[in-house]
């Protein structure tokens, strides 16, 4: 890791009417940096995530990536610095295989040679070769989510950012999808936002609290959970 910002977000509010949902937030990405954005219901995590993404532009502050000034890009532009998103929204199409699917995101940016060895990376990588010829209609919710986060990787960004990857698994799928993360972390950069925080224990990185619009800690995970000001906040009580 060179130390240097791959993303920069300085003073980044949101405001919706009366509600302050991201409250002047600097936050700071490192390359090849791992960061889970955590925090209870309302904290204001999505509303960033989407400041990030271009899915919404911030009342006040500035984003930039590698540099660039991305606080008013929209979502497709950010895209093309290399930046990778998974929303909550599936990005896959259920009559095609895993194979089509993910030749479908690498051909975007790339030649067919180029597109058909992306795919077999990508396969490799995530373990889904047993599954390439299956129809992604007929996976289960878990493989599926594999199959979403492999064809964001398919576009080989830089840095991919993942709405809640985690949601909706049983034990298992969560333990295999921090797997993955892991995996992929070795070569890219990545935010996952998550509720679950077994899950973020499986990833056990670098981990930024909100609260209220506001980051409440920045710490390694083992920091964040034992302390008492999250522990409080996860327990409904008021946090300083
Ligand atoms: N489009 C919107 N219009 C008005 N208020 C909004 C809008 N989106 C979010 N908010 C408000 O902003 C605050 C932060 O919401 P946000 O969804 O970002 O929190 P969160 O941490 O992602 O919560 P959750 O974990 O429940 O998704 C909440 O008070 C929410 O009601």
């Amino acid at each position: 890791m060179s130390g240097t910002a791959l993303l920069q977000a300085s003073g980044v509010s949101k405001r919706f009417g009366g509600v302050t949902a991201v409250d002047t937030v600097d936050f700071s990405l490192a390359e090849g940096e791992l960061r889970c954005l955590i925090g209870p219901n309302g904290a204001g995590k999505s509303t960033f995530f989407k400041l990030l993404t271009g899915q919404l532009a911030p009342s006040t502050g500035t984003i930039k990536f590698r540099g660039h000034d991305v606080t008013h890009a929209k979502t497709h532009e950010i895209a093309r610095l290399g930046v990778g998103i998974k929303t909550q929204i599936p990005n896959v199409f259920n009559g095609l295989i895993v194979r089509e699917n993910l030749y479908v995101s690498a051909i975007r940016i790339n030649k067919p040679a180029r597109a058909r060895a992306i795919v077999d990376e990508v396969l490799a990588r995530l373990a889904l070769t047993d599954i390439a010829d299956r129809l992604v209609g007929v996976l289960a919710h878990g493989q599926r989510q594999w199959v979403e986060i492999g064809a964001v990787l398919a576009q080989e960004p830089d840095l991919i950012l993942l709405d809640e990857p985690a949601a909706g698994m049983t034990h298992e799928e969560v333990a295999r999808t921090a797997q993955l993360i892991r995996e992929i972390n070795r070569t890219k950069a990545l935010i996952v936002v998550e509720h679950d925080m077994q899950f973020i224990r499986m990833i056990a990185k670098q981990v930024t609290v909100f609260n209220q619009g506001r980051i409440l800690v920045e710490d390694n995970v083992e920091h964040v959970l034992a302390n008492q000001a999250v522990r409080d906040v996860y327990l409904g009580k008021r946090a300083a």
